[in-house]
């Protein structure tokens, strides 16, 4: 799915009003019925207090029209006009008027207005500001937020929580309604997903109003989401006259003495996803508890003791991960660095691998293109140095993914995929896999996957996707704290079956943590 910008949004807006020949009043009522049809689905009518706060804009419009609806269907609701400027939307106030026809007079609040009580019991909603949004709120609209965040009351935003922007980072100090749950129209923002301004909404939906399939066919977005539809049809099935040939010899590089175990979750993991063979080249100490750990691996091994002191494979392998346990000693540092000038296999690179490349830049030339980077925000600052938001987080990710000719995987609650300038945002996972070994898990899956001939940019949505699909499902039986990379390994099997039960369960674009 698509993550437009508030200017794409605009201009789906208008593209669809002038192809559809309806008029934007026609569209606001879309919305607004969606909204509606979404509560009465689960009120069913319940005489729960309602309390609606609108904006003077189109998503103030928004808020007036439902309360329409809402009171048209015998809800208990009260409706307030947060009028923060004279520039009402024609929108906004042709709704008005509908709502006065009906007898219902909402209370305009200005900066002297008394705030009003709410009940933990009630609900509100949030219509204040929403796309249109270009500076931060005034001083008492921001009273007023923290009045609503201070309330108990479940809260709803429509389209965005107010107070955020869509496609930029907040404005300093700025405050910002924390929503229960956002309606968000067509589209998710880019803001739900980074960890600044995400923290603001625990839940989010896209409401299909109806903007053009033709527009939205075209737009060229710079972020994607990807959800189960997206990864079955980058899937390669197996065919019935193969063997483990067919599916590739993945070899895992990396482990020192006390770090072997890094190396037998990414082998386990690559074993998990299919890769066909798989050899984990290891420090001498690795050799005997790998053998009697992971009997599927085959094991070659430095001649070195406790690190890895030069990298001579004799097989020719279809894909390489290295980096996991690795260490920085000098000798490993060269060797890492020899081996990235002589290798010709995709190749994914983790954890002291990217140490290694931080602190010797000189190195980068040498990264076959393609090649594929895992850093969590730790490791990745020391790639691309510090960044003042995460859109310029993101910013700085793609100009070194381009410079570099690599992908990296930003990992994080919403993991980003970046390639060039196009990032993909994942749909999947939970603060269960905040625990020891998880990146050794996906840097193992995104291997055995390139053995099996998933390009760069596919093997990653792919792994990254699964990885998080089988924290999801580990979450019933072991709750969030008990997850492991093991049970992690052990759930991928369920994931792949996963993936390919129908329908898409409920919850699945939902943010999780
Ligand atoms: N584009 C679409 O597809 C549709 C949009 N709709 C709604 O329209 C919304 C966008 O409406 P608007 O463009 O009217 O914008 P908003 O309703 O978000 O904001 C209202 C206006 O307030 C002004 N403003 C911005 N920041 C301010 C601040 N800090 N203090 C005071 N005033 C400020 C701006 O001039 C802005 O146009 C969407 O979020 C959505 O809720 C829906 O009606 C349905 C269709
Ligand atoms: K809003």
């Amino acid at each position: 799915m698509k993550i437009l910008t508030a200017a794409q949004v605009y201009q789906a807006d208008k593209f669809t009003i002038e192809k559809q020949q309806i008029t934007s009043d026609a569209l606001m009522e879309r919305a607004a019925i969606q909204i509606f049809e979404w509560i009465h689905a689960r009120l069913h009518g319940a005489p729960v207090v309602i309390h609606i706060f609108c904006g003077i804009g189109n998503n103030g419009g928004d808020g007036i029209a439902l309360a329409r609806h809402l009171a048209e269907h015998g809800y208990n609701i009260k409706v307030y006009v947060v009028n923060y400027s004279e520039k009402r939307s024609k929108d906004f106030l042709l709704n008005m008027e509908r709502l006065k026809d009906r007898k219902i007079w909402p209370e305009f609040m200005n900066p002297e207005t008394v705030l009003p009580e709410t009940q933990p019991n009630d609900i509100i909603v949030d219509a204040i500001f929403g796309i249109g949004l270009n500076r931060s709120p005034d001083d008492w609209v921001a009273k007023l937020i923290e009045h609503i965040n201070n309330s108990q009351a479940f809260t709803l935003s429509v389209d965005i929580p107010s107070g955020l922007p869509v496609d930029q980072p907040l404005w300093k100090d700025s405050k910002v309604v924390f929503a229960d749950y956002v309606l968000s129209f067509q589209t998710p923002k880019m803001v739900f997903f980074l960890p600044e301004t995400g923290i603001h909404l625990e839940n989010w939906e896209v409401l299909d109003i109806g903007l053009d399939n033709e527009f939205m066919m075209n737009v060229d977005s710079s972020f994607e989401y990807f959800q189960k539809h997206d990864i079955q049809s980058l899937y390669i099935p197996r065919k019935r006259f193969s063997h483990k040939g067919t599916y590739g010899h993945s070899v895992i590089i990396g482990g020192s003495y006390g770090k072997i175990g890094a190396v037998h979750l990414s082998g386990k993991a690559c074993l998990k996803v299919g890769s066909g063979l798989v050899t984990l080249y290891v420090p001498e100490c690795g050799y005997t508890p790998l053998q009697s750990s992971l009997p599927e691996a085959m094991v070659l091994t430095d001649g070195e003791e406790e690190y890895i002191s030069k990298i001579s494979l004799s097989i020719k392998p279809s894909a390489v991960g290295i980096g996991m346990g690795l260490g920085t000693e000098e000798e490993t540092i060269q060797a890492f660095g020899n081996f990235l000038k002589s290798v010709k296999a995709p190749l994914v690179i983790d954890a002291d691998g990217i140490n290694i490349l931080a602190k010797h830049l000189e190195f980068l030339k040498d990264m076959p293109k393609g090649t594929i980077l895992t850093p969590h925000p730790k490791e990745l600052e020391r790639l691309v140095g510090p960044w003042a938001n995460d859109f310029e987080k993101l910013e700085k990710a793609m100009r070194f993914s381009e410079t570099y000719q690599c992908i990296l995987v930003v990992k994080g609650a919403n993991t980003i995929v970046i390639s060039g300038e196009k990032g993909y945002v994942n749909s999947t996972g939970n603060p269960g896999m905040a625990t020891a070994g998880s990146g050794d898990v996906l840097t193992g899956m995104i291997t055995g996957l390139l053995a099996q001939g998933y390009n760069s940019l596919n093997a990653s949505i792919f792994a990254v996707y699964l990885h998080g699909l089988a924290a999801d499902l580990e979450v019933p039986a072991h709750g969030y704290e008990s997850i492991t990379a093991s049970s992690m390994i052990d759930a991928i099997g369920k994931a792949f079956v996963e993936l390919f039960r129908q329908p898409q369960p409920p919850n699945d674009n939902q943010p999780k943590g």
